[in-house]
């Protein structure tokens, strides 16, 4: 069957919300959780159910969206967005049966480190394996967002190139500064602006028409589908 609709992901690793909608789309908990990083399997299990739909990953600069749209982070913006954010994510981790763990520092990691380079790997990944990107964004996010590790400096690049069986990992982890893989990033962050990006994950669904939808939050997958012909069914179990 002929792919029909594109959905691009624009998503930033240090985005919990991001790395929701990332792994939501697979409902599977067994192979979410069992998942060696060398497998791939289609990035969502809603790519499975949905065959027509076809997903490019699109890391962006989540600090140069916001700023490009007059925003702040959530939880720097309004004081009591943090708390009600964590609850949040972790509550969606428990629905989505996602073993995340809200790192205590993040809204200091935010303040003082980021993500642009682990972003960037993924580019850089995309441009010369790209049958590694998915493993690699999944490396990533799971590092950080499920093991409380850094994705920061070049020692947790290796570990996580190494990890997916990535080729060169030391030659690609030069690359990051190389004016192709910054182009590359600058594309995608330009692309998602264009389209009223103000923060992440932001989707966009190109339609048969050649018309495009766009939606901000890992919360909108039910939309995504319907305007598809598909529905939404959920996560296979509900631990709330
Ligand atoms: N309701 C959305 C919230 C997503 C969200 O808060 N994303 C953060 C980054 S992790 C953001 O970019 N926020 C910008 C904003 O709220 O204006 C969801 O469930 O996914």
């Amino acid at each position: 069957m002929s792919k029909k609709f594109a959905v691009d992901l624009y998503f930033d690793v240090i985005s919990p919300y991001s790395f929701i909608l990332f792994e939501v789309s697979d409902q599977r908990k067994s192979l979410v959780l069992n998942l060696s990083n060398s497998q791939l399997l289609s990035l969502h299990a809603y790519r499975a159910q949905w065959p027509k739909m076809d997903v490019t990953l699109k890391p962006v600069a989540l600090g140069h969206v916001m700023k490009a749209a007059g925003n702040k982070p959530p939880a720097l913006a309004v004081a009591a967005k943090g708390p009600y954010m964590m609850k949040d994510v972790q509550r969606l981790a428990r629905y989505f049966d996602l073993p995340l763990q809200f790192r205590e520092d993040f809204i200091t990691i935010i303040q003082t480190k980021s993500s642009i380079n682990a972003d960037r790997l993924i580019c850089a990944v995309q441009m010369t394996q790209p049958e590694k990107t998915e493993a690699v964004a999944r490396a990533h996010f799971r590092r950080f967002w499920c093991e409380r590790k850094d994705i920061f400096e070049t020692a947790d690049f290796v570990e996580v190139l190494t990890s997916c069986g990535v080729a060169n990992p030391a030659t690609l982890v030069a690359s990051i500064t190389s004016e192709p893989v910054k182009e590359r990033i600058r594309q995608y962050t330009e692309e998602a602006i264009d389209g009223g990006c103000f923060g992440a994950p932001w989707t966009v669904l190109t339609l048969e028409d050649g018309s495009q939808e766009h939606f901000f939050g890992s919360d909108r997958l039910h939309m995504i589908g319907h305007l598809m012909g598909e529905k939404f069914t959920g996560p296979v179990s509900c631990k709330l």
